[in-house]
């Protein structure tokens, strides 16, 4: 769902390429599943089905992880999620600030998901004063005058900006100032950081307007489909050769050779 943008060159300090990288939390949600249901084992293609890549892909992706599976048996799947979960750095827990706590920060403040993925959210921030010391999802909302104290206490190092467009700027010189590193950005502005910071962005409306595309394009396919096969309707009705023509006057049916309508 992501658009990315991030700022470190395409293929990471350990040889492992951008694209790679992108792909291993695919990879990660269809082995936990996997590992939920106790399957032990899994062959690359049905690894490959379930997180929506190409197979051939895939095993070259795990060849940078070093993970080559064993022929006949396929993958261990404990093993991987493993490999994959410390390749990502989920191994170990990282604390989120989110920083705009309206519609959008409170769902993300109350989303599961990223606690069993190793985000543990430390603090959220907000600058309506009428809103500190309120809890959402359970956790008190903090002011932003206090967002670098919070950050430095919190160690933390990956900062969600859910704020409006016309201050994600400032609060992300704020955020990148105090230290964090890695940002998910879902206000609709382009952020500019320094060189060692890396952002992401999430633009739902993006999305949509790639399914939007899709739409068109098959929309159009569909059009196209049903004007050849009303050509192919009207050219099968069309009124019959001239007596002595080659077909002899019978008309052909949809399946090409097969006359519509056979002689008495
Ligand atoms: N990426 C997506 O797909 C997506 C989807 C929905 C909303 N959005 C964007 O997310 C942002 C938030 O949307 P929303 O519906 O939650 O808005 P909202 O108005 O409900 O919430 C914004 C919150 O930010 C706080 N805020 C304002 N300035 C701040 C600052 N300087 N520091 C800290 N907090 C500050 C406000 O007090 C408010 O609580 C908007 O930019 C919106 O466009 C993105």
């Amino acid at each position: 769902m992501a658009t990315g943008r991030t700022h470190r060159p395409a293929t990471r300090s350990r040889g492992i390429p951008e694209a790679t990288v992108a792909r291993l939390p695919l990879y990660l949600r269809a082995l936990t599943a996997l590992s939920e249901r106790s399957v032990p084992t899994v062959s690359s293609e049905e690894l490959a089905a379930a997180a929506g890549v190409n197979s051939a892909k895939l095993r070259k992706d795990f060849s940078y992880l070093g993970s080559y599976g064993t022929r006949g048996v396929g993958y261990d799947v404990e093993y991987l999620v493993y490999q994959i979960s410390r390749e990502l750095g989920l191994t170990q827990d990282w604390p989120v600030v989110i920083v705009g706590i309206g519609n959008l920060g409170a769902a993300l403040a109350g989303y599961g998901g990223f606690a069993s993925r190793g985000f543990r959210v430390a603090a959220l921030i907000d600058a309506d004063p009428a809103m500190t010391g309120k809890p959402v999802a359970g956790i008190p909302v903090q002011h932003s005058d206090d967002l670098e104290k919070i950050i430095e206490e919190d160690g933390v190092s990956i900062g969600v900006i859910a704020t409006p467009a016309g201050v994600a700027q400032q609060v992300c010189d704020r955020l990148v100032a105090a230290g964090v590193t890695s940002i998910l950005n879902f206000a609709p502005t382009v952020l500019s950081v320094p060189d060692g910071v890396d952002v992401r962005k999430v633009d739902l409306s993006i999305e949509l307007q790639i399914l939007a595309f899709h739409e068109q394009r098959k929309a159009g396919e569909e059009s196209n489909a049903e004007a050849a096969a009303e050509a192919e309707t009207a050219a099968a009705v069309a009124p019959p050769a001239p007596r002595g023509g080659s077909t002899g006057g019978s008309r052909k049916g949809p399946d090409g050779d097969v006359p519509a309508v056979m002689p008495a």
